[in-house]
């Protein structure tokens, strides 16, 4: 039975690279992801003067709890939301003059309710052309702290950008969430602050953040949940093919690891063991309903494989993904409905009915490299599909098609 191994989780290597920067000292992040979005993470640290030195086993940082080395910098942030949205926050703490700016897509991008928030905090922020959109200027002189209310119904990297703040005010930050979406990643968050020294208290919707900054620590980082469920997805779709995934556990830290109970729902056999994850396929694939509002970024892994279940399935809660690297359920839908499979869509759902996939369709990837990883599970039952630009993979796992083709060759 295959053992896969995956890339480093993105989430994990992005908030590493953060609370390492910030931290107290030199901290190790054992088997980073290196990807466009973490190397692009990296990079913007370089450009604010942090020193980030790279192996391929571990990256190691060394940590100015003061702010960026540098007075001014220019960061371009590439495609990756979590260093568009986290970035900025690390320069307000410090001292200088930091420009931000990011791909077209990460342009169109949403960030408005995080930099309201800082505003609110007394940070000098300031965007360049639309409001609430890359590019901005941060003029920077520390942040005192205090009380902010915040909307994260868009994005919880709102979120989890002002709660890694924290502890880098002089006083503290209460922050009071009125709407939350992507919850799982904010435990993440919580999580990894407490493995650099922090301990947030949350009362309901209020998270209490101590001034005091971060520890610097030897940090491993688990292999990433979202990239693990194409696996998961394959070995689902094809009767008798077993995944492990090593490194994804009943410990992990990643919420779309709960793939696998969709998986499961749907008819796959499913193992949870302390530190690794299989998934057996029966030839059962049912169709079922189910809310993603939590694991959103497997989405397009469940609608890619939904025409081949044997009653519909429904995805609900799944408004946020239309601001993604492209709007998901609409590319998803597209892409379904090329393939001959009957397909609608509402503002925060799709439906995708059992239907047999069009052998050798195009299939249009909108630049987002989840619509290619997702729709090479299609693939595995459905010969010659192709892709209008397969290196989009490179956000996320440069080596996927490699990979998954390994995959297909051993079982
Ligand atoms: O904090 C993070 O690392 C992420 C949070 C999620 O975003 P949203 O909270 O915007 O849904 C997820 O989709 C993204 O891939 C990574
Ligand atoms: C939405 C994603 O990334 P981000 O928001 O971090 O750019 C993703 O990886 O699916």
């Amino acid at each position: 039975m295959p053992a896969v191994d995956i890339p480093g989780s993105k989430s994990i290597t992005a908030r590493a690279l953060f609370l390492a920067a910030a931290a107290d000292g030199v901290s190790t992040l054992r088997r980073p992801l290196r990807s466009d979005d973490t190397e692009g993470f990296a990079e913007g640290l370089t450009r604010l003067g942090y020193r980030v030195g790279r192996t391929p086993e571990a990256w190691q940082v060394d940590g100015r709890p003061q702010g960026p080395a540098l007075a001014e910098a220019d960061v371009y942030c590439r495609d990756g939301a979590t260093t568009a949205r986290f970035l900025p926050v690390l320069a307000a703490a410090g001292h200088g003059t930091y420009r931000f700016d990011a791909s077209p897509q990460m342009r169109r991008r949403p960030l408005g309710p995080l930099t309201r928030a800082l505003r609110d905090l007394g940070v000098d922020l300031r965007h360049e052309e639309a409001e609430g959109h890359h590019p901005l200027t941060v003029r920077a002189a520390g942040v005192e702290g205090g009380e902010v209310v915040l909307d994260a119904g868009q994005s919880s990297q709102y979120l989890t950008a002002l709660l890694l703040l924290g502890p880098l005010t002089r006083t503290g930050l209460r922050i009071r969430v009125t709407d939350l979406v992507s919850a799982p990643y904010v435990e993440i968050t919580l999580a990894m602050m407490r493995a650099f020294g922090v301990e947030v208290v949350r009362d309901g919707d209020v998270y209490d953040v101590p001034p005091g900054g971060y520890r610097a620590t030897t940090y491993p980082i688990e292999p990433d949940a979202s990239t693990a469920s194409y696996f998961f997805a394959a070995a689902a779709v094809t009767p008798g093919r077993e995944v492990t995934v090593p490194g994804l556990g009943t410990g992990a830290l990643q919420g779309d690891l709960r793939f696998v109970e969709v998986l499961r729902r749907m008819g796959a056999e499913v193992e949870i063991a302390a530190d690794r994850t299989t998934v057996r396929g029966t030839g059962v694939l049912r169709g079922l309903t189910v809310n993603m509002r939590d694991i959103s970024d497997t989405m397009p892994t469940l609608a890619a494989i939904a025409p081949l279940a044997s009653g519909p399935v429904r995805i609900e809660d799944v408004a946020n993904t239309r601001v993604k690297e492209c709007d998901r359920l609409q590319a998803c839908a597209d892409n379904l409905r090329r393939l001959g499979v009957p397909v609608a869509t509402g503002p925060d759902w799709i439906e995708i009915r059992p239907g047999t996939p069009e052998p050798g369709t195009g299939i249009k990837t909108f630049g987002d490299h989840r619509i290619v990883m997702s729709f090479a599970v299609t693939g595995l039952r459905t010969p010659g599909l192709s892709y209008d630009d397969p290196g989009c993979v490179r956000k996320t796992f440069p080596g996927f098609h490699e990979a998954f083709a390994r995959l297909s060759q051993v079982s």
